[in-house]
């Protein structure tokens, strides 16, 4: 279903009044000029018709102009008329101006806003949103509400207000003809309307079909090795190709509409002019109205509709704006599920020294409906203690990293960080006590300094510290240009183990007291590894650590070892405790010597 027809265009007007409202002053000021503007526009087929009356010699309607000479008459007309012109042209100058730079301020404001709140969305959120389409929001949908700002489209308004004094001095002048342009603005204002409707669901679904072609390009530049390496060229660009058809066919329904309303504008403007020249020539014979009269009204049966026609004209961009309002209200009205607790509600715990304890009690996690991909996992992990946990592909093991550090938050049950519920921290300070190091780390476009601190106040000294407690001091000083060595996007001049390094010290630096390592060093040579795990041990003193690792050979040292098998926690105890237990970890722990020996042998 389209959303176009779940909320009026009145509707998503009013979303942005609180953009607006830091303007306010400034827009007042815009919106009285249209006073002078409008009467302006009024006065100008009056002042032509007045002079038309005198070159035919019929006798003036208004005092002042009686007692004057055809010259002087022509002379004050023409005077009047050029102030009316000037007037004009000063004002919508200034008023175009001011709307403007009004607009670009609050298509920045909107984008910003827009940012800030996507960077708060929760991880589901991005799960289920293909990222092409977000940028598509972020970019090109308020660009379309920047154009109508940028391309005069809001100046409706005023053609509108015009509209409106123009129809109120035609009635002040004559009723008959006033009546007549009226019969056939009203209708003709409905068509439009009907019209302007039919293109916005048009243009929403256009825009719909906009950020799947955007999803897909993204999709593919991001996976471009895959496509080149597995030869999807031909493949992709099918896709592509069916996409962009379907793109342009909604595009080209939003081109009939947009056609059909300039036709019926043009064809109108001369209907008028038609009618009120018959109604008005017959008038004129009966003597009701004067020559001048009738000549007022030709102007001003051009002049009504002009207000629609500039709506003709700005009508595609106004429009667009409208889709694009709703687009952008639709993703900033997204709920945050993930919160930081209520202060008034949860009491935050006076700081307790932080130790480091993590408990699971009962907790179930699906993804998607019903589909639990943990169940009942209920564990304890005490201040300081050393946990691995193991289990086949699948299993669950980064879901549970996912639950503590409430990426995710569980379907049912509990997660304990020192005895508090990890709802009742907030997320900055949660997140501060879990340093987490992830098998692929994404690196920041900057220097190697900035993708260590991320924005926190470390100085140099403390940076290249914890570099030496790395390990790392060496590699990071041998890059061109050590600690300002300027990363790539996603850091790809740098090898997958080199960026881990840097992880390792973006969370050392961080000091936090839980440390997850989840297939952390999967990526490194064994003689980093060596060097890294040496670093590792002397970071984990005193810290509770929780290891993902696949190679069970490098965990066999901790604690305890929980065993995880489809989202089930089935054994956990040390390494001799489980192989003695002849279970799951003794099985996979078997399979995997095995086949150790067998590449040592190959
Ligand atoms: N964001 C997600 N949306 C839907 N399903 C997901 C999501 N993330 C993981 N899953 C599913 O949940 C299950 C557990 O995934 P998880 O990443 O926790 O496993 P894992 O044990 O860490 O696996 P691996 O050892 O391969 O890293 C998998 O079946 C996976 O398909």
């Amino acid at each position: 279903m389209v959303s176009a027809s779940r909320a009026t265009d009145w509707q998503l007007l009013q979303q942005l009044i609180p953009y607006l409202r830091p303007y306010r002053w400034a827009l007042l000021g815009s919106g009285l000029l249209l006073v002078p503007l409008a009467a302006a526009a009024a006065l100008q087929p009056i002042i032509i018709g007045q002079a038309i009356a005198f070159l035919k010699g019929e006798e003036s309607t208004y005092a002042f102009l009686k007692p004057l000479s055809l010259t002087q008459g022509i002379d004050v007309l023409s005077m009047a008329l050029l102030i009316t012109v000037l007037l004009r042209f000063t004002m919508q100058a200034a008023q175009g101006y001011w709307i403007q730079k009004i607009g670009q301020q609050i298509t920045a404001d909107i984008r910003h806003d827009l940012f800030n709140h996507v960077l708060r969305l929760s991880s589901r959120f991005f799960d289920r949103t293909p990222v092409g389409k977000l940028i598509t929001r972020l970019t090109s949908d308020v660009d379309a509400l920047g154009d109508v700002f940028a391309t005069g489209a809001v100046g409706v308004i005023s053609d509108v207000f015009s509209m409106v004094v123009v129809i109120l001095t035609m009635f002040f002048i004559d009723r008959t003809l006033a009546t007549l342009l009226l019969a056939l603005v009203l209708p003709i204002t409905a068509l439009i309307i009907y019209f302007q409707n039919r293109y916005r669901v048009a243009n929403y679904k256009s825009r719909e079909e906009l950020s799947l072609l955007n999803a897909n390009l993204q999709e593919n530049i991001i996976g471009i090795s895959v496509v080149q390496l597995f030869r999807r060229e031909a493949f992709n660009s099918d896709l592509f190709r069916r996409r962009n058809q379907r793109y342009v066919a909604e595009v080209d329904r939003t081109i009939f509409y947009d056609s059909a309303v300039s036709a019926t504008l043009e064809w109108i403007a001369f209907v008028a002019i038609a009618g009120v020249l018959w109604l008005g020539g017959a008038l004129v014979e009966q003597r009701t109205i004067d020559f001048g009269t009738l000549a007022t009204f030709i102007l001003f049966s051009q002049r009504v509709f002009d207000p629609l026609r500039q709506l003709a004209e700005k009508f595609t961009t106004l429009q667009a704006g409208l889709t694009a309002i709703e687009r952008i209200t639709d993703l900033l009205t997204e709920p945050i599920d993930i919160q930081d607790p209520d202060p008034t509600v949860v009491q935050i715990a006076p700081h307790s020294p932080e130790r480091g304890a993590v408990e699971f009690r009962d907790v179930w996690l699906a993804y998607k409906d019903d589909d639990y991909i943990l169940q009942q996992v209920s564990f304890q992990i005490a201040a300081g203690e050393k946990v691995a946990i193991v289990g086949p592909t699948g299993a669950g093991k980064s879901s549970i990293i996912r639950l503590l550090c409430r990426l995710y938050e569980p379907s049912r049950g509990d997660v304990f960080v020192d005895g508090r519920n990890v709802r009742e921290f907030t997320q900055a300070e949660l997140r501060h006590h879990i340093g987490v190091i992830l098998q692929d780390s994404f690196l920041f476009s900057g220097d190697v300094k900035s993708n260590i601190t991320l924005g926190d106040a470390y100085t140099l000294e403390e940076i290249q510290r914890v570099a030496r407690e790395m390990n790392i001091a060496e590699f990071i000083e041998q890059l061109p240009a050590g600690y300002d060595t300027l990363l790539r996007q996603r850091g790809t001049n740098l090898s997958a183990g080199q960026r881990q390094l840097l992880a390792f010290a973006r969370v050392a630096i961080r000091n936090p007291q839980i440390l997850v390592l989840d297939e952390a060093t999967a990526n490194l040579d064994v003689g980093t590894e060596v060097m890294i795990q040496a670093a590792l041990n002397r970071l984990l003193v005193n810290r509770t650590a929780i290891i993902i690792a696949h190679r069970l050979a490098t965990i066999r040292y901790v604690d305890r070892i929980l065993v995880l098998k489809r989202g089930k926690l089935v054994e956990q105890g040390t390494h001799t405790e489980l192989l003695e237990r002849n279970g799951v970890y003794a099985n996979l722990y078997r399979l995997q010597a095995l086949s150790d020996m067998t590449e040592a042998s190959a």
